[in-house]
Order: structure tokens, then C-alpha cells, then sequence
């Protein structure tokens, strides 16, 4: 099966500003695909140039073997592009806005009022079709401009940033959105600065930082090839715990500690030893799968969050 989008060593410079500095990736077809990374990694570049509306310098394009600038009109119709910043009509309903987008969609005419239905059952706005758009919250808003880059029924919808700033509410119908689309045979790509997202909705992945591809792959690739394994330990008492002989100091994480290593089941059974040994209560001891927090932090020095 051809690749989603190819993309192959893409450049862009903004002035003296280096936005892409060689980004390549592939996607499969039909699933979701994370681009994750920092503000400012350019991701929102490598969209809007794979959305047609922004040329790299060099480097190239494929969207389902149709090559990016060839055949642009051809890709458009394929796409559906979510920017990052909302555009909608404050004073028009959803449905009148829709209608707006409808058109510039060249969704034709007889189809475009079942079409805006559809499209608002989806995203979990039908009841709110009438209301103006300035009457919703940002999440609603969002998931309005969702809604609009869904109606010409595009086989890639490509999401910038779709969950920033938004409630949570809005979040899971995003989130439940978005795995309809890729069980109706949808490609999905989707940035985000959140690890947790990708985690959650990616089978696929790309960090980037800097404008380049620091590691590609599926998920489970990526955890395994760049990812620590780690022990997590919780006391009954929520204490902090004695350390496990022969391994580092363990870190604090959400209500316990850990340890990361690559020897897991001995870091599991020395801390249980020491535990024993020092007559402390445990609440959790178990090995945890490796995370994208500590594969990004491993591959640039840098938290996500921090950046
Ligand atoms: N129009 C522009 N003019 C000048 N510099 C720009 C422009 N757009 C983006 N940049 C710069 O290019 C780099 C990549 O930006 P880009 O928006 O692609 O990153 P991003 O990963 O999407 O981050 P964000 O989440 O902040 O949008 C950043 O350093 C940014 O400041």
C-alpha cells in the first residue's frame, strides 16, 4: 500500500531563521500519526507545507503517491487541514458557519445540509447547530473547525495542536473523534507537545526538535529502542523509600518513586529486600514500561515541558 504522506527532506528558512532543517518521515495509511515536539520544533511548518499552503525551499512532498506542487488541486481535495488558531464567524450559528466552509469545500450543494449534520453529530455539536459560535467556548469552537475540515469526507486529516487550551469536555470528543475516523479508514496526523496524547492515540510517531526527526517509528519501537524501563515504588505511608542496593537514587513520580534501569526485575527485587528489610509497608512495587517523557529527555538533555 502507498505511504499517507511521504516526506522527505524538507527545508524552510523564515529570513535567518532555520524552521525545517531536513525533516523525513512516512505514514501509513489509516491510522493516527503523532508529530510530537516542543514549541517552535516546527511542526506547524511541516503542516501547513503539507496542507499546500506553505512552499519548503527544498525537500519533498508525496500525499498517497500524488506529489505535493504537481498535482496540489488533486492532494486538496484528500486533505483536511485543522490549523492551530480557530477561524470561524462569531456571529453566524455552527451550521451557518459550516455552510461557509461547505462551499469553499466544493461539497456540492444537494449534500451539504446532511453533510453539516453529519459532520456535527461527529464532533458532539448537533445540539448546539442553531447557537452562534460566539455563544461556545473555545473547546466547542475548536471542535467546530474540526467539524468544517471534515465535510468534503477527506481520506487525511491533518490536526495542529487541536487540544491547546482547551476543556476536557472537548478533549475526549476529540479524542473519541479521532479514533471513529481511523476505524472508518481515516489517516490521522496530529501534533501535539503533550506525550501523553501521542500515547494515547498514536500507533506512529515522530519527534521533532530543532526542525529534524530525533527518532521516528511505531510507538513501541520508539519506547523500546530510546527508552529506559523504570521500577515504581509506593510506600504505604508515602514516604520516601530506602534505595535499592546497587542502583541510583530513586526519583519522585506521581504519588511514589522510581527507578529507571535496564535491569528491571533486580532493581524490583533488591528494592522489595530493602523494603523488607527496613519493615515498610508497600503500596505498589511493579517494572513500568518505558515513557515518552523519558525518551525525550534522554534524546535532548530537555523535558517537553520545559521547552
Ligand atoms: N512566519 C514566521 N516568521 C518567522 N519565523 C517563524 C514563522 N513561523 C514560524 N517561525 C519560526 O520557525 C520555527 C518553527 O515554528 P513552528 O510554528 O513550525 O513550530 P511548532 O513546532 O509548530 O511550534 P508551536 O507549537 O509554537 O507552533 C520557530 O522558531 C518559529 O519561531
Amino acid at each position: 500500500m502507498k505511504a499517507a504522506i511521504a516526506v522527505k527532506e524538507l527545508f524552510k528558512q523564515y529570513g535567518s531563521k532555520t524552521a525545517l532543517d531536513g525533516i523525513t518521515f512516512d505514514v501509513s495509511a489509516g491510522g493516527c500519526f503523532g508529530l510530537l515536539g516542543p514549541n517552535g520544533a516546527g511542526k506547524s511548518t511541516t503542516m501547513k507545507i503539507l496542507s499546500g499552503l506553505l512552499e519548503p525551499d527544498r525537500g519533498s512532498v508525496a500525499i498517497f503517491g500524488k506529489a505535493a506542487g504537481k498535482e496540489r488541486d488533486s492532494i486538496k481535495e484528500l486533505i483536511g487541514y485543522v490549523p492551530q488558531s480557530i477561524t470561524l464567524y462569531e456571529k453566524l450559528s455552527a451550521r451557518d458557519n459550516l455552510r461557509f466552509f461547505g462551499d469553499m469545500y466544493k461539497v456540492p450543494k444537494r449534500e451539504l445540509t446532511s453533510r453539516i449534520g453529519e459532520v456535527l453529530e461527529q464532533v458532539g455539536l448537533a445540539d448546539r447547530a442553531k447557537d452562534a459560535v460566539s455563544t461556545f467556548s473555545g473547546g466547542m469552537k475548536r471542535r467546530v473547525n474540526i467539524a468544517a475540515a471534515l465535510l468534503h469526507r477527506p481520506k487525511l486529516i491533518i490536526m495542529d495542536e487541536p487540544t491547546v487550551g482547551i476543556d476536557p469536555q472537548s478533549r475526549n470528543h476529540i479524542f473519541e473523534m479521532i479514533r471513529s475516523l481511523k476505524q472508518g479508514g481515516v489517516t490521522v496526523l496530529y501534533s501535539t507537545h503533550y506525550m501523553e496524547e501521542v500515547e494515547a492515540l498514536c500507533e506512529d510517531l515522530a519527534i521533532v526538535d530543532h526542525g529534524r526527526v530525533i527518532a521516528s517509528g511505531s510507538l513501541d519501537d520508539v519506547l523500546e529502542k530510546h527508552g529506559t524501563q523504570a521500577v515504581y515504588l509506593e510506600l504505604q505511608d508515602g514516604s520516601r523509600p530506602p534505595i535499592p542496593n546497587g542502583f541510583g537514587a530513586p526519583v519522585p513520580k506521581g504519588r511514589g518513586w522510581t527507578v529507571e534501569t535496564s535491569s528491571p526485575l533486580d532493581a524490583l527485587a533488591s528494592w522489595a529486600q530493602a523494603c523488607r528489610s527496613a519493615s515498610l509497608g508497600v503500596k505498589q512495587l511493579e517494572i513500568v514500561r518505558p515513557s515518552l517523557e523519558a525518551v525525550f529527555l534522554s534524546l535532548t538533555g530537555t523535558t517537553l515541558r520545559d521547552n
